[in-house]
């Protein structure tokens, strides 16, 4: 595979009242088109600081990232955000919040018609058609999601960044999406790079999980290469050694190599439970 998204050297401080705090220092990370890599990591580690790097969001102080051989200085169509709590607006309906970023991005290269079918498209590919008219405020959190999703691949971007973009919804919406989501760049081939707080999630989505060292200047400890066919099918992964063998890899590079004093933020009734399980194993 062609690579085409590098990340070398990149560090970033911030000014703050007691000094500049260095969040991330030294990541180095090449990724190649198609890839599906996903950026783990405990709380306050960077995760979204590295994203917002990627979209242009934010600029490393130091280092820097390169896209088709090209530096990224400024967000851009090609490179498209999903973060956890959508980001639609409350006035428009669905398909208008759709047909904002199409127009954007297509004005002048797409006949109006041509315009409406894409967004269609795009609204049939997260299976939200139905609720075209509706607005925001009308539709449930995992709908609004869902368009936060089409509007993103709508803007038909090489590289698609997800922020936790399923963290605030419940298990069978997740895996509603999470199998969404790997049909969807299975058809189209973009690039996502997904942060994630699930382990399940990050094994059973990604070609390679990063995963993060506690910051300050937090980097890439590790990455882990997940070898599973694809499509992948999350019933039969629960009872396949391979896929277990990943879970305690991240498991243990999280709870153990990478553990937090302090208790964690995001401390979820899935983290304890992931926490015991490894200890459970640790005995075995
Ligand atoms: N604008 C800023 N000014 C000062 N410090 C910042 C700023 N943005 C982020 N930080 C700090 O940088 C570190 C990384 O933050 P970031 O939000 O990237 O972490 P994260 O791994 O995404 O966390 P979470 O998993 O909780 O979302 C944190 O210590 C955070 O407090």
């Amino acid at each position: 595979m062609q690579k085409h998204l590098e990340l070398s050297q990149v560090g970033i401080s911030f000014p703050t009242p007691k000094g500049p705090f260095v969040a991330l220092q030294n990541v180095n990370l090449s990724i190649a088109k198609g890839e599906i890599i996903s950026l783990i990591g405990h709380s306050g580690c960077g995760k979204s600081t590295v994203l917002n790097i990627i979209a242009g969001l934010l600029k490393a102080t130091e280092g820097g990232v390169i896209l088709n051989h090209k530096e990224v200085n400024e967000p851009g169509p090609e490179r498209a955000v999903v973060f956890q709590h959508h980001s639609l607006l409350p006035w428009l309906s669905v398909y208008e919040n759709v047909a904002l970023a199409v127009r954007q991005v297509f004005a002048g290269k797409m006949t109006k018609s041509q315009m409406q079918d894409w967004i269609e498209h795009n609204l049939a590919l997260v299976q939200m058609s139905h609720a075209r008219d509706k607005k925001p405020a009308e539709i449930s959190g995992g709908m609004k999601q869902r368009v936060g999703i089409a509007r993103a691949l709508a803007m038909q971007p090489q590289v698609l960044l997800m922020d936790e973009p399923f963290g605030a919804l419940d298990a069978l919406t997740r895996a509603h999406l999470q199998d969404s989501v790997q049909q969807i760049q299975a058809e189209l081939g973009n690039t996502v790079i997904l942060i994630t707080h699930d382990v399940d999630e990050a094994v059973l989505l990604s070609d390679r999980i990063v995963m993060m060292t506690n910051g300050p200047a937090a980097t890439v400890g590790e990455v882990l290469q997940i070898d599973l066919p694809r499509p992948r099918d999350r019933l039969a992964l629960a009872d396949c050694p391979k896929y277990n063998h990943y879970r305690h890899q991240v498991l243990s590079f999280l709870y153990e190599k990478q553990r937090k004093v302090e208790p964690l933020p995001v401390a979820s009734a899935k983290a304890s439970q992931d926490k015991r399980l490894i200890k459970e194993e640790a005995r075995a």
